[in-house]
């Protein structure tokens, strides 16, 4: 049996950039697979650069499936790249010390507040903001968000760890930047936001609020590498490439892209040297991003799940999804923004295809589809008002919406494909009461648009809410590939 990795048995040749001193800089909470094939690679590759004290201390949120292996091999790991011509393995030593905040709360106010630290990132998906979808606000009367307002509790929300980590900063001033690495449209001006909603709502002093305002960063940024979970066969697959064995290896694709604001009031890792790209266009490259790809991803996910397909790459391959999700980059996402300079759509959407269509990634069309309530506001909801707005419906974007009603909140009488019992749909209790009693697809669909799922701004758009019906009353009549023929002669 192969020995097991840690940092003496790092095998020759496969570290990937610098291992990371002793000391830390970075606080980083939702350490999963994307931090750890993303962020980590970059600074571990920006350290092999120019140095620095840039170690990371990282939290998970709230399970140990990942801090428990990482502690047992002294939180090395490994990257598995999937490419379409074969697979290679690399090490990652950055990360000095690792928790679960939930366990541990006060440990992670204290990291924040720690001057030591002078970023603070995060990858906690795009649940973990604890926003209002309806206003895109901080939920205020959510009882997790609640209960952290009150004084002296330990808090279990990310943005109140984060709040409160500040809070106790304030004391030395020193400056920090907090860093989103999720999918949210200006991630950096939304953690501000419900950070300053948070502290308002718990009564913080004007110091406090003051110390945030001038002294606390928090850049927009531009994430992308596609990273599945972790399968038995990548641990496998690591196991023969590296001759160790790694109980926790991040399989990804070789493709990464992180473009970011140049607003770090703490000061940063040399990341231009380990491929990041500091632009002042972060907006247009974040719709680039949340739209054509991510957005894309959604509507290839929920017709897959729909047709059975487990995988992307499965779904990718059938003519229905491509020609709908193409015709919907086109027509839905692309007039609706300007993008970035130079930016050449045709070869992003071939390098699109080639992504998705990668068949060793085996991303499941359940992971991408899971989260949507949230997801998908940043997904579809400016950009269909973009048309509807102007007189015109978004069809792929009715259709993704009616996909994912048909898998996560079916219609009476509508069964979709076991895979859809895979998706974690965090509203789903709350999608079941708002429909129970509904008679008719159209009333069914009216009540999902207009029960605070969405913003209001969409649910005021008769002509939206009925074509998502129509989609809806045709995935359940006749399947989900006519509710695709149809789109594709309606948008003829
Ligand atoms: N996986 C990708 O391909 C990818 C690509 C780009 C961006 N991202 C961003 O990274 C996020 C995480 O993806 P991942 O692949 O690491 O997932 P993951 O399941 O491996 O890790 C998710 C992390 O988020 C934390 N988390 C989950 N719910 C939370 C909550 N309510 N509050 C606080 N923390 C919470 C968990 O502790 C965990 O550490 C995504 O949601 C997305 O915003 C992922
Ligand atoms: O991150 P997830 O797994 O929650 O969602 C899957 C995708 O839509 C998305 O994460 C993409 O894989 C990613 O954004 C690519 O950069």
């Amino acid at each position: 049996m192969a020995q097991s990795l840690g940092r003496k048995n790092v095998p020759a040749g496969s570290l990937i950039g610098a291992s990371a001193p002793d000391r830390t800089g970075i606080v980083h909470l939702g350490l999963g697979n994307f931090h750890r094939a993303h962020g980590a690679v970059h600074t571990a590759q920006a350290m092999a650069a120019a140095g620095g004290d840039w170690g990371i201390r990282g939290f998970a949120h709230s399970s140990d499936r990942v801090v428990a292996p990482m502690r047992a091999q002294d939180n090395v790991y490994s990257i598995l790249q999937l490419t379409e011509h074969g697979a290679r393995a690399g090490v990652v030593d950055v990360h000095r010390d690792t928790g679960v905040a939930a366990q541990d709360p006060a440990a992670v106010v204290a990291a924040i507040a720690d001057p030591a630290h002078r970023i603070v990132s995060l990858t906690v998906s795009e649940v973990g903001y604890t926003r209002d979808p309806a206003t895109g606000r901080l939920a205020l009367d959510r009882s997790d968000v609640a209960a952290d307002f009150v004084a002296g509790s330990a808090p279990r929300t990310a943005v109140g760890m984060i709040a409160r980590g500040l809070e106790r900063r304030a004391h030395s001033g020193e400056p920090v930047a907090v860093l989103s690495c999720d999918n949210l449209q200006s991630n950096g001006d939304v953690t501000r936001a419900v950070v300053e909603e948070f502290l308002q709502a718990a009564g913080a002093s004007d110091d406090v609020l003051s110390f945030v305002a001038t002294s606390v960063s928090f850049p927009n940024g531009m994430v992308d590498r596609i990273v599945p979970k972790t399968t038995d066969e990548h641990a496998a697959r690591v196991a023969d490439l590296l001759g160790v064995t790694d109980r926790c290896p991040v399989p990804a694709e070789d493709f990464s892209m992180w473009v970011l604001e140049d607003d770090f009031a703490g000061g940063r890792p040399a990341w231009e040297q380990a491929g990041v790209t500091f632009s002042t266009e972060i907006e247009a490259y974040e719709m680039v991003k949340l739209r054509l790809l991510n957005g894309s991803h959604s509507l290839i996910a929920y017709l897959g799940i729909l047709a059975g397909a487990p995988t992307i790459d499965a779904a990718w391959s059938q003519d229905f999804v491509r020609e709908a999700v193409l015709g919907g980059i086109a027509g839905d996402y692309l007039p609706t923004f300007t993008p970035p300079t130079g930016f050449d759509a045709d070869a992003y959407v071939s390098e699109l295809d080639a992504r998705w269509r990668n068949p060793l990634i085996g991303h499941a069309t359940t992971q991408v589809g899971s989260d949507g309530s949230v997801k998908l506001l940043q997904r579809i909801p400016d950009a269909a008002l973009f048309h509807l707005r102007r007189g015109t419906v978004p069809h792929r974007l009715a259709l993704c919406t009616a996909a994912w009603i048909a898998c996560v909140a079916p219609p009476a009488g509508f069964t979709p494909d076991p895979l859809s019992s895979r998706i974690a749909e965090p509203a789903r209790e709350r999608l079941a009461a708002a429909v129970d009693g509904a008679v008719t697809v159209p009333d069914h669909v009216r009540r999902i648009l207009t029960g605070g799922f969405f913003p209001d701004a969409l649910a005021e758009q008769d002509d939206f809410t009925a074509r998502v019906a129509d989609l809806l009353t045709l995935i359940t009549r006749d399947g989900v590939r006519a509710a695709a023929a149809d789109v594709a002669a309606a948008s003829r």
